[in-house]
C-alpha cells in the first residue's frame, strides 16, 4: 500500500528520488510530478509520463489536495514560491519533504500552516538506481511516524540516515556533492590511461569498475580505508609511487577544501 505523492519541481534530483522509489515498487499511480509550466517544462513533463508512468501537472496546488507527502524539489531560491502556492491547501497531515540545499525547516515552516510536518532532507543522485544515501533531519512538528513515512517512501533510493538538522550543511557537501567529485575522480582516471596508452574504452572501463569495486569492498569488509590502501601498497613499489604524487599535490587537502566551500555555500544558500 502507497501513499498518494507530489513531487514538486521534477528535475535531476526529483527525478532521481521518483525513480528510486518507483523501481522500488512504490506505484506510480500514486505519485504526481510537477513542471514548470513552459515549453520545456511541457517536454519534462511528457518525458516523466513516458519514463515513469506518473501523471504531472504544472499546477502545484492541485498536486498537493490529496498527497500524503509533499517533495519539495525545485532550487533553493524557488522553495519559497512554491511553499505559498501550496500552504493553504495541504491535506490535514501531509508531510512535506525538501530536497533543497541549505534551506531551514524553520524557514519552512514559516510559510506553511502552523504545525504541518516538515522534513528537510539531503539525498543524492545515485538514488534513481537505488544507490544513494539521504539524510533526514525532522522539524517542529515531525513526529517518528512522519519520518517513518519519508523513510518509507525513501527506502528504494537507498540507504538513509537520521541525523540533526545541524549536520545537514555538512552532509549536502560531503554526500548530496559527493558523487560530482566522484564523477571527476573517474574521467581523471580514465584520461590518465589514455594518456598512459590505454584505449578510451578500456580505460573507462578500468576507471569506473576500479571506484565501484574499491567501494564495495570498504562497505562489504567494513575495513577502515587505511588498512584497505596498505593492502594495494607494496613497500617500494608502483602504487606507493603514484600516492606520493598525490601527497604532494595535496590531493586530500583539496578534497578537505572542496568539503568545507560547499558546506559553507550550502549554508549560504539557506540565507
Ligand atoms: N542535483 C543534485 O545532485 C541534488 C540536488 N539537490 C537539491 O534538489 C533541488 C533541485 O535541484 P536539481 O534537481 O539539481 O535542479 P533542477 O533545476 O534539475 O530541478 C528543479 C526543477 O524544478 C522546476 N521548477 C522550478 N520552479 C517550479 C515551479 N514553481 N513549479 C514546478 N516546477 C518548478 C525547474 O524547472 P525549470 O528548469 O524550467 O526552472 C526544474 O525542472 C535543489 O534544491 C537542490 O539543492 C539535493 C541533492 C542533490
Ligand atoms: O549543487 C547543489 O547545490 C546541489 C545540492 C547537493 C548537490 N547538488
Amino acid at each position: 500500500m502507497t501513499e498518494r505523492v507530489a513531487i514538486l519541481g521534477t528535475g535531476n534530483m526529483g527525478e532521481a528520488v521518483l525513480a528510486g522509489a518507483i523501481g522500488a515498487g512504490w506505484s506510480p499511480g500514486e505519485v504526481t510530478a510537477t513542471v514548470r509550466a513552459s515549453e520545456h517544462g511541457a517536454a519534462r513533463g511528457a518525458a516523466l509520463r513516458e519514463r515513469h508512468g506518473v501523471a504531472t501537472t504544472t499546477d502545484n496546488a492541485a498536486a498537493v489536495t490529496d498527497a500524503a507527502l509533499v517533495v519539495v524539489a525545485v532550487k533553493p531560491k524557488d522553495v519559497p514560491a512554491v511553499l505559498d502556492e501550496i500552504a493553504r491547501v495541504l491535506s490535514p497531515g501531509a508531510v512535506v519533504v525538501s530536497v533543497a540545499a541549505g534551506v531551514t525547516t524553520a524557514a519552512m515552516e514559516a510559510r506553511l500552516r502552523p504545525g504541518t510536518p516538515v522534513v528537510r532532507t539531503m539525498p543524492n543522485t545515485p538514488a534513481q538506481i537505488g544507490a544513494g544515501i539521504t539524510a533526514i533531519a525532522p522539524g517542529a512538528a515531525a513526529d517518528d511516524t512522519h519520518l517513518a513515512l519519508v523513510e518509507r517512501f525513501l527506502a528504494g533510493t537507498g540507504d538513509v540516515v537520521r541525523v540533526a538538522e545541524k549536520d545537514l550543511d555538512a552532509v549536502t557537501a560531503l554526500s548530496g556533492g559527493g558523487p560530482a567529485y566522484v564523477f571527476t575522480v573517474i574521467d581523471a582516471l580514465a584520461e590518465a590511461g589514455v594518456h598512459a596508452g590505454l584505449k578510451r574504452d578500456v580505460a573507462s572501463r578500468l576507471a569506473k569498475q576500479t571506484v565501484l569495486g574499491a567501494a564495495r569492498l570498504a562497505v562489504e569488509t567494513g575495513d577502515h580505508p587505511a588498512i584497505l590502501r596498505e593492502r594495494v601498497t607494496s613497500p617500494g613499489g608502483t602504487t606507493a609511487a603514484g600516492l606520493r604524487v598525490l601527497e604532494d599535490r595535496a590531493v586530500r587537502a583539496a578534497f578537505l577544501a572542496a568539503v568545507d566551500a560547499a558546506r559553507d555555500r550550502s549554508v549560504q544558500l539557506g540565507g
